[in-house]
């Protein structure tokens, strides 16, 4: 109570200075001393002060939007009263943002940075090429002078990344293809073309057994932020995944996961469009970072007869263009192999993967997926290619879960019958169901809305499958 009416009279006593300075001095004066006051009162705080405006002179302060962007992913943002709500362009995600005289706290790296929004009207427009709004607007940060080569070395970079990074999470990804093939048409075009890309597909959704979804999300996740890890070792900042697998086991669906889960867009690339090594070069300089380069059925669509069983005259295998890999290989249009008028090497492609090209760009994600592994050359699966080989499997136990709670929206302990339950285990591994098969007899049985019934009509495929002799 005491130190209130302390701040209470030193309040009026400041109030009636204020007022006395008014009367007496010329308003340069005043001026000039309240600056002297200031500089006074500065010198004994231990706060330091930034301003962030909206509008730098008569341009947009980067800054500010990405200081709004990341205090709107800030978990005080929602304790805030009164928000602002911002959308972006090609985005689906609301931001909040602080709004007039809003304040929030944030700490980094045991500094406290205390942020207030504020809102005040512009003085007169003074003349300048562009109109400027009526309200100024920015952010004032004040921290502890201790902290201020901190806050301005690395919270502000810091800040920046983020910004970028909740920038791009909210931005729609987009599906690149390369249905031009790979040059730039006579009229320039790109030779990727985009269109969004909102496939559903997550890890959430994903049906696989939870280590391993759990193992590659890590390693994904890792590979987001090892920034510095390839520049120390000098490795170019890309990862090879190899998803190989019989048909319907979510090959497809996983890329679209690590798409939704990185926030990176997608460039799948149809070899068989591509007619040199040369336009196999360009389309890969003209990938972004922070993307997913997709060959799909890699075995189909270049013809990578191993090597070993080339040299023991197995297989059919037109020699390559006398390439510099020292073997042939040249794109197969379809399964067959027959050879096309594209002149694709197995070395230009691994180039492409792991050679002097893969530098042009960092940050990519390179993805193939075959249904035959055993088909691929060893050269385009070693590790710098294809670092993680991820088999995708038939249905198991863990996996089936996942789709009785996708499909169904139950567990399978809400069975309640213990014999049922242990047959299911009992069938699963020996019926080899595919995720896809799992998910037509559950969608079939979707409509009538008889949770037991899908699950009955399911153990009666996977016990026909048994008795075909499917699985055994
Ligand atoms: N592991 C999975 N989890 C969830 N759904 C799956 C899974 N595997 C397949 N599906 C479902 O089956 C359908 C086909 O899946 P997807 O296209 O990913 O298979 P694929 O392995 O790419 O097949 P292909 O080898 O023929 O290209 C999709 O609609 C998907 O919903
Ligand atoms: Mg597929």
């Amino acid at each position: 109570m005491e130190f209130l009416t302390h701040l209470a009279s030193l309040m009026g006593v400041f109030a009636f200075c204020q007022a006395v300075l008014h009367t007496i001095f010329p308003a340069e004066l005043r001026f000039a001393l309240l600056k002297l006051f200031n500089r006074v009162f500065n010198c004994f705080s231990s706060y330091c002060y930034f301003d962030i405006t909206e509008i730098d002179g008569v341009n947009t302060n980067e800054l500010y939007n990405a200081v709004q962007l990341y205090l709107s992913s800030s978990p005080s943002i929602t304790s805030g009263t009164r928000l602002s709500l911002t959308r972006a362009l090609n985005s689906s995600a609301v931001t909040f943002g602080l709004s007039n005289n809003d304040r929030l706290v944030d700490e980094f790296r045991g500094a406290t940075a205390f942020w207030e929004h504020f809102v005040v009207q512009r003085q007169s427009q003074t003349l300048s090429w562009r109109l400027l709004p009526e309200e100024k607007r920015g952010f004032t940060l004040r921290v502890k002078k201790k902290h201020k080569s901190l806050i301005l070395d690395s919270y502000l970079n810091h800040i920046m990344t983020k910004a970028e990074d909740i920038r791009r999470m909210n931005q729609d990804r987009l599906l690149y293809t390369n249905s031009r093939g790979g040059s730039i048409d006579s009229r320039g075009h790109h030779p990727w073309e985009c269109v969004p890309f909102k496939h559903p597909s997550t890890f959430d959704t994903l049906a696989m057994d939870p280590p391993k979804k759990a193992e590659i999300m890590s390693d994904l996740r890792d590979f987001a932020t090892a920034q510095s890890f390839y520049q120390k070792t000098g490795r170019a900042w890309k990862r090879g995944y190899l998803l190989y697998g019989p048909p319907g086991t979510g090959k497809s669906s996983m890329i679209a996961a690590m798409s939704n889960f990185l926030g990176y867009d997608v460039y799948d690339l149809e070899l068989s469009e591509v007619s040199t090594n040369s336009e196999l070069r360009k389309l890969l300089m003209k990938t972004t970072s922070k993307s997913i380069i997709v060959i799909e059925d890699i075995d189909c669509s270049i013809n990578l007869g191993s090597r070993r069983k080339r040299s023991m005259g197995i297989g059919r295998f037109e020699s390559g263009f006398g390439n510099a890999g020292g073997f042939g290989g040249n794109v197969g249009g379809g399964g067959g192999g027959n050879s096309t008028n594209s002149t694709i090497t197995l070395s230009g492609l691994l180039n492409f993967t792991d050679g002097l090209w893969s530098c042009c760009g960092s940050e990519r994600i390179f993805v193939f997926t075959t249904n035959h592994i055993d088909k691929l050359d060893p050269a385009l699966l070693r590790s710098g290619r294809m670092d993680m080989h991820i088999f995708m499997s038939y249905c198991s136990v863990a996996a089936l879960e996942i789709l009785l709670r996708n499909y169904l929206g139950m567990e399978m302990s809400e069975l309640d019958d213990e014999e049922l339950v242990s047959e299911i285990e009992g069938l699963v591994d020996k019926a080899e169901m595919t995720p896809a098969d799992v998910s037509e007899v559950l969608i079939k049985n979707r409509r009538r809305g008889d949770k037991r019934r899908a699950v009955a009509e399911l153990v009666e495929a996977m016990r026909g499958r048994v008795e075909k002799g499917k699985g055994v």
